[in-house]
């Protein structure tokens, strides 16, 4: 049925551009008579002439008929993607066209006579209309795409393309021969480049997870701008005061030069001294009303600007903070923060400017132009004969540097990351030297950053060549084409300087329009991620759970699988089931890698898994309240993140009513107080960045003390004490101890000396619970792998007990 609508929408525009051409040449007589033989005699080429022959439009009529018919075939042989790629040659047929047809109407009215025919306006009107209307029928009938995306296609395969010319290869990846010849003289380096760019590809693949899942999800441009602008409307009643303000400024502006040339030279032809002092004094009045409107315009506007950076940044950080934890395996810190930033800032900075310059120039645009039209309809249409060349360029231009726009970005944001991976982990490079190698990475991400950058100035520089040599043309057009209206009494002189100076607003306001679509394009280009990020609905949504059972501690995996987000086709855990039974003690044990940190974290919810369900005390753990369900599970991990606050914030982290009180107990409990009382501020001592001013053994304790605070029915010790020394390892585990009485306790331990007195353990291997037991029960397994670990290990621990002649510390 649409197929069958968009056909005939073509037929409709094929017989309404033959017989409207037609049927004007049937009225080139004064008055509305139609006349049969003037068609006719318009096909009498011997007696064809430019300054009189509308034969022309006929011919412009069959160049569209011709142009359409060659699409016609084009897409019936199947190539459409290849029309797409030729849908510029239509654009600029038809600038081309609407151009001859304006000229031809000049060229008419050359001739007085010629103007009182009514076929003139028909064919001039209706070959202006066609000719621009043809590209948009085409796109819509035989393209079966909408503009935006076709121009996105054809910009990205062209960058694409470009691209791969620079690096040296071909579409299909194969080396083109420029990189040939570098690889046969140069082995070495060119191994190394194209090792580097191999490695680059990887990391880029990698880096741009937000924008493979954001292109997947991309909006078309429209409702993109209509999320940009619901972002700002938020502070709409800033923004109407600023508008309306605005409105006031423009209409003065606009009024302003009528106004004055008005007075003054009524005062100059009256010779009046009163009438030039009263012109003065208006010109004082409203000057002064413009100044006042345009500072309260000025304050309101930045007020709301303000507001909305900062909504559009607490947004984005609550949205950033609701994500699933695969979203932050998937992007990185640097990059998150510099959309935080940076490109949220880009998007209250500019929007509300945006359409300030919108407002004031559009009132200029429509208030000139008919007041120029006014004072000369024939310099007015030459002076628009450029604007098609100027708005279809300006078109490709804004396409391209949204497109330039979004990758800056990016690379700025791969920069920023650098930036911020290398500061967070400071000592590790300093320890392994590594400072000429990040230093050549930033430089390489930098050098990312500036070739793009370079890319915009050069682009936008042309750009703005283009126009301004579009201007000068229209300029000497006016003053050519005025001069020759003056000289031949067809435009008074006064006529001529006013329309001057109404062309120069005008082409302030046209200019103001050029660079601002461009800016506008670089900001949806530099929105896109944030309003991505802010329209992401987490897959694993932790506000979804509304239960709050009482825990007793008992955690059942029932046939649960699961893979990692990022690596999807790489199952970790395979249909394993297991039941922690409250107030028991858990060991998981394993080789390395087969999925016992995987199992706890989705004890921790920062997974779901693909099948199967995990219970606590019956409840599946997604419905149950997030909040609650983390005061009765805590977690002390390998290497516990302190935050940078006090010893007593990190403790109470997260609890809003914790008092002194508690945090005494579980300090006690944690064996922090007995450190803390040594120092010199107590509990208010600082931690550092990540609990850098702390030791191993201290952070594992606050971490303990931060677990314990919340009274948890289940504790989590995932490789709790295989980072420490043997001093700080007794005294953790003493902690630990203490803790793990009347709690189920889960514990990841590699050392299996200290899981030997669990109440139970299970042997993770391969994503399954393959054994399962207790030390004495798995041990009789000969065949087993626990037993082969253990044997392994003893082996070691028990030369390592002789040698110390007592157990190493067991803490259960
Ligand atoms: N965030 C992640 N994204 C993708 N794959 C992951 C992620 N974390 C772990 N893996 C992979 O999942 C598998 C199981 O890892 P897991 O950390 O659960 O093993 P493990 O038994 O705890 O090992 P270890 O004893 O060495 O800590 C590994 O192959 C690992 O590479």
């Amino acid at each position: 049925m649409r197929n069958l609508i968009l056909k005939l929408l073509l037929l409709l525009h094929v017989i309404f551009d033959v017989t409207i051409t037609l049927i004007a040449l049937g009225f080139y007589s004064p008055g509305w008579h139609f006349n049969l033989d003037s068609i006719f005699s318009t096909f009498n080429f011997s007696r064809y002439s430019y300054w009189t022959s509308p034969l022309d439009y006929v011919a412009l009529s069959l160049l569209r008929q011709v142009s359409l018919l060659i699409a016609i075939i084009i897409v019936r042989r199947g190539k459409s993607e290849k029309l797409k790629k030729w849908m510029l040659i239509y654009d600029i047929l038809g600038i081309i066209g609407y151009m001859i047809a304006v000229l031809k109407l000049l060229i008419f009215d050359e001739t007085p006579e010629n103007m009182k025919y009514p076929g003139v306006y028909m064919n001039t009107g209706s070959s202006i209309f066609l000719t621009f209307s043809l590209p948009f029928v085409i796109r819509k009938t035989l393209l079966n795409k909408k503009n935006g995306d076709v121009e996105y296609e054809r910009l990205n395969e062209n960058q694409e393309n470009s691209t791969n010319v620079e690096n040296g290869t071909t579409s299909n990846g194969t080396s083109n021969g420029t990189s040939n010849e570098t690889a046969t003289s140069t082995s070495t380096p060119s191994t190394s480049s194209s090792s580097e760019s191999t490695e680059n590809k990887k990391d880029e693949e990698e880096d741009d997870a937000v924008t493979k899942e954001e292109k997947e999800k991309r909006l078309p441009l429209s409702k993109h701008l209509w999320q940009i602008v619901k972002l700002c409307g938020k502070q709409w009643k800033w923004f109407t005061a600023a508008y309306s303000l605005l409105l006031i400024d423009c209409i003065l502006n606009l009024i302003e030069p009528a106004l004055y040339s008005q007075m003054m030279s009524t005062a100059i032809q009256m010779k009046s001294f009163d009438i030039l002092k009263k012109a003065c004094l208006v010109l004082a009045i409203v000057q002064f009303s413009e100044a006042t409107c345009n500072t309260v315009r000025y304050i309101c506007m930045q007020y709301a600007e303000r507001l909305t950076a900062r909504n559009i940044r607490i947004g984005l950080f609550k949205s950033i903070l609701h994500q699933d934890i695969s979203f932050f395996d998937e992007n990185k810190t640097g990059q998150l923060m510099s959309r935080i930033t940076h490109d949220s800032e880009s998007i209250s900075n500019s929007l509300p400017v945006y359409i300030e310059t919108t407002t004031n120039n559009l009132f200029m645009l429509f208030g000139s132009a008919p007041i120029m039209f006014y004072y000369s309809w024939q310099l007015s249409i030459s002076t628009f004969i450029t604007f098609p060349i100027t708005l279809l360029m300006t078109k490709y231009y804004g396409l391209f540097v949204e497109k330039l726009s979004e990758k800056e970005n990016d690379a700025t944001a791969v920069s920023n990351e650098t930036v911020e991976e290398v500061l967070s982990a400071i000592r590790t490079v300093r320890s392994f030297a590594a400072e000429k190698m990040e230093h050549s990475r930033y430089t390489r991400n930098t050098d990312a950053w500036f070739k793009i950058s370079i890319k915009s100035v050069i682009v936008g520089t042309f750009y703005n060549y283009f126009w301004a040599t579009m201007w000068n043309i229209e300029d000497v057009v006016i003053y050519l084409y005025g001069g020759y209206l003056t000289l031949n009494g067809r435009m008074a002189p006064e006529a001529l300087l006013t329309y001057v100076f109404y062309h120069w607003r005008l082409h302030a306001a046209l200019n103001a329009f050029s660079s601002l679509f461009s800016d506008v394009m670089k900001t949806i280009g530099s929105s896109r991620k944030v309003i991505h990020i802010m329209n992401r609905h987490p897959e694993l949504d932790y506000e979804v759970g509304t239960e709050t059972p009482e825990v007793v501690g008992n955690i059942i995996f029932e046939d649960v699988e699961f893979a990692y987000p990022t690596r999807k086709t790489a199952k970790v855990l395979n249909g394993i089931s297991l039941s922690i039974e409250p107030g028991k003690t858990i060991a998981l044990v394993g080789p390395s890698g087969n999925g016992k940190s995987t199992l706890v974290s989705l004890i921790q919810q920062f997974y779901a898994p693909q099948s199967g369900q995990i219970l606590l005390d019956g409840t599946p753990v997604q419905n149950i309240d997030h909040h609650h369900y983390h005061t009765k599970i805590a977690l002390v991990a390998q290497e516990p993140t302190l935050f940078s606050g006090t010893i007593r914030e990190n403790i109470l982290y997260g609890i809003e009513d914790g008092t002194d009180e508690d945090m005494m107990r579980v300090s006690e409990m944690a064996n922090v107080h007995e450190f803390v009382s040594k120092m010199e501020k107590g509990y208010d001592t600082k931690c550092g960045e990540k609990g850098v001013q702390m030791s191993g053994g201290q952070k594992q304790r606050i971490a303990i003390a931060r677990a314990l605070i919340r009274n948890p029915r289940v504790l989590i010790l995932d490789e709790a004490t295989s980072a420490l020394d043997a001093d700080s390892e007794s005294m953790v585990q003493e902690a630990l101890n203490r803790c793990a009485r009347e709690r189920t306790v889960v514990v990841i331990a590699h050392r299996l000396s200290t899981v030997r007195s669990a109440d139970r353990i299970a042997v993770i291997e391969k994503g399954n619970v393959t054994e399962m037991g207790n030390h004495e029960e798995l041990m009789k397994n000969e065949s087993g792998l626990y037993y082969k670990l253990v044997s392994k290990q003893l082996g070691l621990d028990v030369k390592k007990e002789e040698k110390e002649e007592k157990p190493i510390v067991d803490f259960f």
